[in-house]
């Protein structure tokens, strides 16, 4: 019955303090099936109320169906009751809703005390942030991530002859500074052997695992499996959240890439401290627009100035695809992008980085 346990620490998450980081493995699990129940009914209590203050802060994305499961199984037979509560409003609302089910299950697997153990024999992450400025400096163009990306809900399948660890060692070739690896399964064809595969492998560039993440556990399962960095997006995540996960991240030596898609989220994300990286989403993840204009609206202003001031590391994500784009974010001040579908479409997925970049960008 750990999932209980551990499901009370999401609310610890929420309830953001800096004593949490300790207490965490120490919570006990429910003895009974009563209260385990009794719990089962508080966590949603709780996660409606989570709901209401992500709200506050302009979030849309519900962490749970506020009435319930999404499905109902009644007698023999399986009925699937939909309503407005218990219907997702967009699909990332129901990757988080799937996700929240699926990390129930893989806590229950692998409680967090026995990840913290693993972490013991754990080799040394890489720094992400410094490989991407290394890069910027070395070609006087933004650092690229590139995506080890099968598939995804806005564009289907993108590969069918998916090798995840000779992508990723062609990415390396064709000089790519780091690589993001999609973790997700149901969404976008992804796994967390995909990501340990390509760290057994020898591929040198950090990795970031390409996850939904919703729960700090998700940040430790990362790290046993090899990543450098994880994304924490601010659409789904609220601000104590961000906070918190920020600083296990950085416990666990690992980068955050603390992701937005508009004004709002980018000035909720500028007034927390500590954070290094900010990747600015062209891709709406409520309806799939993408327009890269977006990373120049919010580099613009006062926002900018304040990136510069904080010495903030800016990525521009999704939607590259010529050297025209490089150049168009670069202006508006990136020194990194992150970007998948182009390249990972490729043929020759070395010669893509240079098609992309408009040279070689490879040592
Ligand atoms: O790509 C999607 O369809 C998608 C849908 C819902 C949530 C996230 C999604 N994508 C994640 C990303 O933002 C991209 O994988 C990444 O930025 C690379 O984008 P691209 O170069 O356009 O493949």
């Amino acid at each position: 019955m750990a999932e209980h346990g551990d499901n009370r620490l999401s609310v610890s998450c929420t309830r953001a303090h800096q004593s949490d980081l300790q207490d965490e493995s120490t919570i006990a699990s429910p003895a009974t099936s009563s209260e385990a129940d009794a719990l089962k009914v508080k966590e949603w209590e709780v996660g409606r109320f989570q709901d209401e203050i992500a709200a506050t802060q302009g979030i849309r994305i519900r962490r749970r169906p506020p009435t319930g499961p999404p499905l109902h199984y009644v007698g023999p037979f399986e009925f699937r009751l939909q309503n407005e509560g218990n219907t997702p409003r967009n699909i990332l609302e129901e990757i988080v809703w799937n996700k929240d089910v699926e990390v129930s299950k893989l806590k229950e697997r692998r409680p967090l005390y026995t990840l913290k153990k693993a972490l013991d024999a754990a080799s040394p992450t890489r720094d992400f942030i410094g490989a991407l400025k290394a890069s910027n400096l070395r070609t006087g163009m933004p650092g690229l991530i590139a995506e080890v990306k099968k598939a995804s809900p806005s564009r289907g399948v993108l590969r069918e002859d998916f090798d995840p660890v000779e992508i990723a060692k062609a990415y390396e070739k064709g000089g790519a500074a780091c690589l993001s690896v999609l973790t997700d399964e149901k969404y976008f064809q992804g796994s967390f052997d995909n990501l340990e595969a390509i760290r057994k492998a020898g591929v040198k560039c950090p990795l970031l695992c390409k996850e939904f993440i919703i729960d700090a556990w998700q940040i430790y399962f990362a790290r046993t499996k090899g990543a450098d960095a994880v994304l924490l997006i601010a659409g789904v995540l609220p601000d104590l959240d961000i906070k918190y996960m920020v600083k296990i991240s950085k416990l666990l030596g690992l980068a955050a890439l603390v992701e937005v898609h508009d004004e709002r989220e980018m000035d909720r994300v500028l007034d927390i401290d500590g954070i290094q990286l900010i990747g600015i989403n062209n891709r709406d993840l409520e309806t799939f627009e993408v327009d890269i204009s977006n990373t120049k609206k919010l580099l613009e202003g006062e926002r900018g100035q304040k990136i510069r001031k904080k010495d903030i590391v800016v990525v521009g994500e999704s939607g590259i695809f010529t050297p025209d784009d490089i150049a168009f974010v670069q202006e508006a001040g990136v020194k990194a992008v992150l970007v998948g579908e182009s390249i990972v479409k490729k043929r020759d997925l070395t010669k893509g980085i240079a098609e992309l970049y408009g040279r070689e960008i490879a040592s």
